[in-house]
């Protein structure tokens, strides 16, 4: 469903991702971890074509990640959560499902908004809210079109512990579904229990890629030992 070759990024000298190969099956669901600066906001936005790569391929469901075909497979929900400010809650929705040529959103629309205590914020206007309400404007907005793939950057950053619980749900649920998520997260914790596996980047490669059992077994000989140990241990000279 996603497929990653040779990817470079450099930043004038800096060089931020580095010959990056990386593949998702359908259904799959991958926690990308690594140390700060270690590329993985770079990676995700030259994946979403957010940033152009210098060099490499990227496919989405088989089509060129910049094609209409694959922009219309994915969703990406960004680091930093942007809002209209002259748009209310309910307008962002409206706008999605406009520009997606959605038909009978409003109901799954009204369970999003439920799930993430909005529905009597729903005529605030985008400049009127916090930092977490924005994140959760910006996690409804993107799973309102049930996109195959889901590229989540950090995001549990800035919401509440509420809110965590319902998004780690959430990757539960689109799990359940068949979706392929890649997500970049520091709360291990939040991938550890869904994700099929890990990719770990350091210096703008991936330095491990495999399921957390087989790390464990590979690295640590610990059953017990959590995904957080096994990041440290694996990240310790970074
Ligand atoms: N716009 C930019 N201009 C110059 N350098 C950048 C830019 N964005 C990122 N970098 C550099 O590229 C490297 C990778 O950064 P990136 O943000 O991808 O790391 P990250 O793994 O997402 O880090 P974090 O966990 O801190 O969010 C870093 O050295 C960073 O300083």
């Amino acid at each position: 469903m996603l497929e990653v070759k040779g990817l470079v990024k450099r930043f004038q000298k800096q060089l931020a991702v580095d010959q990056l190969d990386a593949r998702l099956e359908g259904g799959e669901v991958v926690g990308l971890l690594g140390p700060n600066g270690a590329g993985k906001s770079t990676t995700i936005k030259c994946i979403v074509g957010l940033l152009r790569k210098d060099a490499g391929e990227i496919y989405i469901g088989g089509h060129d990640h910049l094609s209409l075909e694959a922009k219309r497979l994915f969703a990406y929900i960004p680091e930093t959560p942007n809002v209209y400010d002259l748009l209310t809650i309910d307008d962002h929705l409206k706008f999605i499902a406009q520009a997606y040529s959605l038909t009978h959103w409003q109901p799954y629309a009204e369970e999003l908004l439920e799930a993430y205590d909005l529905l009597d914020k729903r005529d605030k206007l985008g400049r009127d809210l916090s930092k977490g309400m924005r994140q959760k404007v910006s996690i409804c907005c993107a799973l309102l079109h049930d996109p195959q793939v889901l590229f989540f950057d950090e995001p549990m950053i800035g919401l509440d512990p509420k809110a965590i619980r319902q998004t780690k749900l959430i990757f539960k649920q689109l799990k359940e579904k068949g979706k392929t998520i890649l997500v970049s997260t520091h709360l291990i914790d939040s991938v550890e229990h869904i994700a099929d596996r890990v990719m770990i980047m350091k210096a703008g490669k991936v330095v491990h890629n495999d399921t957390v059992a087989s790390l464990r077994e590979q690295y640590s000989g610990d059953a017990l030992s959590s995904l957080e140990d096994l990041f440290l241990e694996l990240t310790k000279d970074a």
